[in-house]
């Protein structure tokens, strides 16, 4: 079958070791040009269905097609198309950042330009001198990125980019991604980051035990929680029982800090907060990911 449009499309893949179902009939499809999210917690099966859909490793049932072709057994023609972050990234010994790309580069024939090129891109050019053994851990994620970008490839798959990067650096990388795919390429990632999905992902599948739960855009799937807003006060700005009575207001709690209110129509008890000069210090507080996975599962989400 023919999907116009579609830059992967899995239908019904398994992969069991041993008696341990790591992917456990798993479809799904990205368009060209999107922003794709595998989403889950430690040994969901992220990894398992990546490598089936890069054509790394053969399912044990299903089929997947990557740019309309089968990535399994290796599809030579398809390679140029494709670019791969493993997970335990891999360089050359004792080579400088510019000379990893210049050889990966080499090896796709694609010139030293397009190598220096991607290190701007990833914003290593000042490391371009320096060994890959002397960068950071982010700064080495940065340059594994870049080299599976280097031979321009149309799908660009990362297994847990941003993983083991402290604050400031996972930001730094996710402009990276974002640069990516506003040059028009098809990004599928894998993160146990439900936040950072949130923000990046233009539609997000969030795995457990080997199967999807839920897949669709992020915003989508927060708004079918239909969950409650909450709007958190100071505590001793507002007692509980006025709090009770605000229009709007609906639930109230208090603990040494705070006193919460869940409301489902914070329009209304926004302005009734304004109008009592109780703004100072609020937050609002939607539902996230995280709750969308503790509606699924039943348990809290732990990464
Ligand atoms: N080669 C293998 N042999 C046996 N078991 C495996 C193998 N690869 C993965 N598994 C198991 O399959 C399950 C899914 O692993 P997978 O790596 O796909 O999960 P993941 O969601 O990517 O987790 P992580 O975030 O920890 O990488 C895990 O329980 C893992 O231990």
């Amino acid at each position: 079958m023919i999907h116009t449009g579609n830059a992967v499309v899995v239908e019904d893949i398994r992969k069991a070791y041993g008696d341990l179902k790591a992917v456990d009939g798993v479809s799904l499809s990205v368009a060209e040009g999107e922003f794709f999210g595998i989403l889950g917690p430690n040994g969901a099966g992220k990894t398992t269905t990546l490598e089936i859909i890069e054509g790394l490793r053969e399912p044990d049932s299903g089929s997947v097609r990557l740019l309309g072709e089968s990535p399994w057994p290796r599809r030579v023609p398809l390679l140029p198309r494709v670019g791969v972050q493993l997970q335990a990234s891999s360089f050359f010994e004792k080579l400088t950042a510019r000379e990893q790309l210049e050889t990966f580069a080499s090896l796709y024939g694609v010139g030293a330009t397009r190598a220096h090129e991607m290190l701007d891109l990833v914003g290593l050019a000042d490391k371009a001198d320096t060994r890959e053994d002397k960068l950071s851990g982010g700064q080495r994620q940065r340059l594994s990125i870049a080299c599976a970008l280097v031979h321009d490839p149309d799908v660009v798959f990362l297994d847990e980019p941003t993983a083991a990067l402290d604050p400031q650096a996972r930001r730094n990388l996710w402009d990276v991604l974002r640069a990516i795919q506003a040059r028009g390429k098809t990004i599928v990632y894998t993160t146990h980051y439900l936040d950072e999905a949130e923000i990046l992902c233009d539609r997000v599948a969030i795995m457990d035990k080997g199967r999807i739960l839920a897949m669709d855009r992020p915003a989508a799937l927060v708004r079918g929680l239909d969950a409650p807003t909450h709007v958190i006060l100071e505590r001793g700005s507002l007692s509980a029982a006025d709090a009770a009575a605000l229009p709007g207001s609906g639930e109230v709690g208090e603990d040494e800090l705070s006193l919460t209110i869940s409301t489902r129509q914070p329009a209304e008890l926004l302005s009734a907060l304004a109008n009592r000069g109780a703004l100072e210090g609020l937050q609002v507080r939607t539902a996230t990911l995280e709750d969308v996975f503790l509606n699924l599962t039943g348990r809290e989400y732990r990464a």
